[in-house]
Protein backbone atom coordinates (compact mmCIF):
# COMPACT_ATOMS: atom_id res chain seq x y z
CA UNK A 1 0.00 0.00 0.00
CA UNK A 2 1.22 3.43 -0.74
CA UNK A 3 0.04 6.98 0.15
CA UNK A 4 -0.66 9.61 -2.48
CA UNK A 5 1.03 12.86 -2.59
CA UNK A 6 -2.45 14.60 -2.11
CA UNK A 7 -2.63 12.41 1.56
CA UNK A 8 1.00 13.41 2.30
CA UNK A 9 0.22 16.64 2.12
CA UNK A 10 -3.38 17.15 3.32
CA UNK A 11 -1.49 15.06 6.87
CA UNK A 12 1.65 17.88 6.84
CA UNK A 13 -0.68 20.57 6.33
CA UNK A 14 -3.58 20.08 7.89
CA UNK A 15 -3.30 17.14 10.04
CA UNK A 16 -5.60 14.91 8.43
CA UNK A 17 -6.47 13.11 5.43
CA UNK A 18 -9.70 10.85 4.17
CA UNK A 19 -9.43 7.67 2.10
CA UNK A 20 -12.79 6.53 0.22
CA UNK A 21 -12.65 2.64 -1.26
CA UNK A 22 -9.84 1.31 1.86
CA UNK A 23 -10.43 -2.14 1.20
CA UNK A 24 -13.19 -1.96 -1.43
CA UNK A 25 -16.64 -2.63 -1.45
CA UNK A 26 -17.12 -6.87 -1.14
CA UNK A 27 -14.27 -6.74 2.31
CA UNK A 28 -15.81 -3.58 3.27
CA UNK A 29 -19.23 -5.53 3.35
CA UNK A 30 -17.29 -8.64 5.12
CA UNK A 31 -15.75 -6.45 7.87
CA UNK A 32 -19.09 -4.79 8.28
CA UNK A 33 -21.04 -8.77 8.97
CA UNK A 34 -18.22 -9.40 11.34
CA UNK A 35 -18.34 -6.44 13.38
CA UNK A 36 -22.09 -6.97 13.37
CA UNK A 37 -21.80 -10.36 14.59
CA UNK A 38 -19.52 -9.03 17.66
CA UNK A 39 -22.25 -6.80 18.27
CA UNK A 40 -24.78 -9.08 18.16
CA UNK A 41 -22.98 -11.95 20.56
CA UNK A 42 -22.87 -9.42 23.15
CA UNK A 43 -18.92 -8.76 23.82
CA UNK A 44 -18.94 -5.01 23.86
CA UNK A 45 -18.88 -2.95 26.62
CA UNK A 46 -19.64 0.44 27.58
CA UNK A 47 -16.81 2.64 27.28
CA UNK A 48 -14.70 3.95 29.78
CA UNK A 49 -12.82 7.87 30.06
CA UNK A 50 -9.61 7.79 31.14
CA UNK A 51 -7.30 5.08 32.30
CA UNK A 52 -6.53 3.15 35.74
CA UNK A 53 -8.02 4.84 38.78
CA UNK A 54 -10.30 7.93 36.87
CA UNK A 55 -11.60 4.36 35.22
CA UNK A 56 -15.44 5.83 34.94
CA UNK A 57 -18.42 5.17 32.57
CA UNK A 58 -19.87 8.65 31.74
CA UNK A 59 -22.69 8.77 28.90
CA UNK A 60 -22.26 12.48 28.67
CA UNK A 61 -18.99 12.16 27.73
CA UNK A 62 -19.73 9.51 25.33
CA UNK A 63 -21.92 6.32 24.55
CA UNK A 64 -20.27 4.32 22.46
CA UNK A 65 -19.39 0.41 23.19
CA UNK A 66 -16.32 -1.01 22.32
CA UNK A 67 -13.55 -4.37 21.95
CA UNK A 68 -10.25 -4.57 21.38
CA UNK A 69 -10.05 -6.45 18.32
CA UNK A 70 -6.88 -9.22 17.43
CA UNK A 71 -5.84 -10.09 14.61
CA UNK A 72 -7.65 -13.27 13.20
CA UNK A 73 -5.69 -14.60 9.88
CA UNK A 74 -8.62 -15.73 7.66
CA UNK A 75 -11.22 -13.36 8.54
CA UNK A 76 -11.66 -9.89 7.00
CA UNK A 77 -11.23 -8.47 10.38
CA UNK A 78 -7.82 -9.83 9.97
CA UNK A 79 -7.72 -8.33 5.96
CA UNK A 80 -8.55 -5.10 7.99
CA UNK A 81 -5.33 -5.92 10.56
CA UNK A 82 -3.35 -6.65 8.01
CA UNK A 83 -3.81 -3.33 5.66
CA UNK A 84 -3.57 -0.87 9.27
CA UNK A 85 -0.23 -2.81 9.22
CA UNK A 86 0.77 -1.95 5.58
CA UNK A 87 -0.96 1.66 6.68
CA UNK A 88 1.56 2.13 9.25
CA UNK A 89 4.24 1.13 7.14
CA UNK A 90 3.10 3.61 4.70
CA UNK A 91 2.49 6.58 7.08
CA UNK A 92 6.31 5.28 8.68
CA UNK A 93 8.00 5.76 4.76
CA UNK A 94 6.41 8.28 3.24
CA UNK A 95 5.70 10.89 6.23
CA UNK A 96 8.31 10.01 8.25
CA UNK A 97 6.29 9.41 11.08
CA UNK A 98 8.19 6.54 12.94
CA UNK A 99 4.85 4.34 13.85
CA UNK A 100 5.47 1.13 15.76
CA UNK A 101 2.84 -1.50 16.66
CA UNK A 102 -1.02 -0.77 17.36
CA UNK A 103 -4.21 -1.21 19.39
CA UNK A 104 -7.59 -1.80 17.25
CA UNK A 105 -11.20 -1.09 18.74
CA UNK A 106 -14.36 -2.16 17.60
CA UNK A 107 -16.51 0.86 18.61
CA UNK A 108 -20.85 0.64 18.36
CA UNK A 109 -22.69 3.80 18.62
CA UNK A 110 -26.52 2.24 19.38
CA UNK A 111 -27.96 5.28 17.62
CA UNK A 112 -30.63 7.25 19.73
CA UNK A 113 -27.99 9.86 20.09
CA UNK A 114 -24.98 8.06 20.85
CA UNK A 115 -22.22 10.51 20.94
CA UNK A 116 -18.64 11.16 21.90
CA UNK A 117 -18.00 14.89 22.64
CA UNK A 118 -14.84 16.86 21.81
CA UNK A 119 -11.52 15.56 22.66
CA UNK A 120 -7.89 14.89 21.77
CA UNK A 121 -6.72 11.33 21.13
CA UNK A 122 -3.40 11.76 23.05
CA UNK A 123 -1.14 14.68 24.38
CA UNK A 124 2.58 15.04 23.63
CA UNK A 125 4.52 13.01 26.05
CA UNK A 126 1.54 11.07 27.77
CA UNK A 127 0.41 7.77 25.92
CA UNK A 128 2.71 7.85 22.54
CA UNK A 129 0.18 7.64 20.46
CA UNK A 130 0.70 8.88 17.67
CA UNK A 131 -1.65 8.10 14.63
CA UNK A 132 -5.56 7.60 14.64
CA UNK A 133 -6.87 5.64 11.71
CA UNK A 134 -10.78 5.09 11.56
CA UNK A 135 -12.26 2.64 9.20
CA UNK A 136 -16.13 3.01 8.51
CA UNK A 137 -18.35 -0.07 8.29
CA UNK A 138 -21.83 1.61 7.62
CA UNK A 139 -23.41 0.18 4.58
CA UNK A 140 -26.57 2.53 4.28
CA UNK A 141 -25.32 5.92 6.07
CA UNK A 142 -27.57 8.90 5.23
CA UNK A 143 -27.21 12.58 6.29
CA UNK A 144 -30.34 12.26 8.78
CA UNK A 145 -28.20 9.61 10.68
CA UNK A 146 -26.07 12.27 11.89
CA UNK A 147 -23.09 10.66 13.52
CA UNK A 148 -20.34 12.82 11.84
CA UNK A 149 -16.69 12.82 12.67
CA UNK A 150 -16.00 16.33 13.11
CA UNK A 151 -12.44 17.48 12.94
CA UNK A 152 -10.94 20.80 14.52
CA UNK A 153 -8.51 21.81 12.37
CA UNK A 154 -6.67 25.23 12.31
CA UNK A 155 -9.05 26.43 9.24
CA UNK A 156 -12.44 25.73 11.12
CA UNK A 157 -14.16 22.43 11.30
CA UNK A 158 -14.54 19.70 8.88
CA UNK A 159 -16.91 16.95 8.73
CA UNK A 160 -16.59 13.47 7.61
CA UNK A 161 -20.29 10.82 7.38
CA UNK A 162 -18.97 7.51 8.54
CA UNK A 163 -20.13 5.66 5.03
CA UNK A 164 -18.88 2.16 4.09
CA UNK A 165 -15.32 1.63 3.10
CA UNK A 166 -14.20 5.41 4.36
CA UNK A 167 -10.72 6.04 6.01
CA UNK A 168 -9.69 8.78 7.81
CA UNK A 169 -6.35 9.63 9.16
CA UNK A 170 -5.06 12.04 11.83
CA UNK A 171 -2.73 13.19 14.33
CA UNK A 172 -3.59 12.11 17.73
CA UNK A 173 -1.58 14.82 19.60
CA UNK A 174 -3.00 17.33 17.00
CA UNK A 175 -6.55 16.86 16.22
CA UNK A 176 -9.85 17.96 18.70
CA UNK A 177 -12.87 15.60 17.18
CA UNK A 178 -15.85 14.41 18.32
CA UNK A 179 -18.47 12.19 17.19
CA UNK A 180 -21.51 13.95 16.32
CA UNK A 181 -25.29 12.81 17.72
CA UNK A 182 -25.86 9.29 15.59
CA UNK A 183 -29.58 8.53 15.08
CA UNK A 184 -29.02 5.13 13.61
CA UNK A 185 -26.39 2.45 14.84
CA UNK A 186 -22.90 3.15 13.93
CA UNK A 187 -20.07 1.13 13.36
CA UNK A 188 -16.57 1.95 13.21
CA UNK A 189 -12.62 0.25 14.02
CA UNK A 190 -9.63 2.63 15.17
CA UNK A 191 -6.49 2.09 14.99
CA UNK A 192 -4.10 3.83 17.19
CA UNK A 193 -0.55 3.55 15.94
CA UNK A 194 2.23 4.50 18.68
CA UNK A 195 5.62 5.85 18.27
CA UNK A 196 8.37 2.87 17.68
CA UNK A 197 10.30 4.41 21.03
CA UNK A 198 7.94 2.37 23.00
CA UNK A 199 8.25 -0.57 24.73
CA UNK A 200 4.78 -2.29 25.65
O1 LIG B 1 -15.71 6.94 15.58
C1 LIG B 1 -15.24 8.04 15.37
O2 LIG B 1 -15.52 8.70 14.34
C2 LIG B 1 -14.28 8.67 16.36
C3 LIG B 1 -14.18 7.94 17.68
C4 LIG B 1 -13.19 8.58 18.62
O3 LIG B 1 -12.91 9.75 18.54
C5 LIG B 1 -12.49 7.77 19.63
O4 LIG B 1 -12.89 6.60 19.85
O5 LIG B 1 -11.52 8.27 20.24
FE1 LIG C 1 -11.06 10.12 19.51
Amino acid sequence: MELKDDEIEALGTHGFFMRDGFLGPERASTVHAEAQALVGAGGLRPASIRRGADRTEDTSVRSDFITWVQPQPGTALGELWDAFVQLGEALSAGAYLGLGRFDLQLAHYPGGGAHYQRHRDAFPGQSNRRVTAIYYVNPDWRPEHGGKLRLYLDSGTRDVEPTLDRLVVFLSEQLDHEVLPAHAPRLALTAWFYGRDVAR
